[in-house]
């Protein structure tokens, strides 16, 4: 069995939206809705590939993250450790560097079914449920 370890960014404004970008066509959960983030590689806390990510993904130098956090789940070919991080701090401005789309969005317009499984006790504390 595969074993992941993920790091991913809520990115919220002070307006409250949250920047969510889409994965590619060729990807696990494909054309998903996500969080921005990717693997945490060894020797990295997830700290570190949370910024790495954010960089490379969307472009921006993270300040400011807390733990909002982590859970495990089983997809069927593969468990994934999800360290999910409320980022409320970064320079520059988040865009889709790798082609993706990247879209602000106000929490009660976020769709548990557009994002991976994984993301859906996410996605409700995100929209107060
Ligand atoms: N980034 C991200 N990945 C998620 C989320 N929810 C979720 O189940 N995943 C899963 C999908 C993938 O199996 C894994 C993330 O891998 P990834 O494809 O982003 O990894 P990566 O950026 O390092 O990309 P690569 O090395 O494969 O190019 O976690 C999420 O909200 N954000
Ligand atoms: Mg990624």
């Amino acid at each position: 069995m595969k074993v992941l370890n993920i790091a991913a960014g809520i990115i919220r404004n002070p307006q409250g939206e949250i920047f969510i970008t889409q994965r590619a066509a060729d990807a696990h959960m494909a054309n998903k809705k996500e969080f921005p983030g990717g693997k945490i590689e060894a020797g990295e806390t997830p700290e570190q590939a949370l910024a790495r990510e954010l960089d490379e993904e969307v472009g921006i130098t993270v300040t400011s993250a807390q733990l909002f956090e982590k859970l495990d789940y089983q997809y069927p070919e593969l468990h994934i450790t999800l360290w999910f991080y409320l980022v409320e701090g970064w320079e520059g401005e988040p865009w889709g560097k790798e082609g993706q789309p990247g879209d602000w969005l106000m929490p009660q317009a976020l769709n548990a079914d557009d994002f991976p499984p994984a993301n859906q006790p996410i996605v409700a504390r995100l929209r107060g449920e």
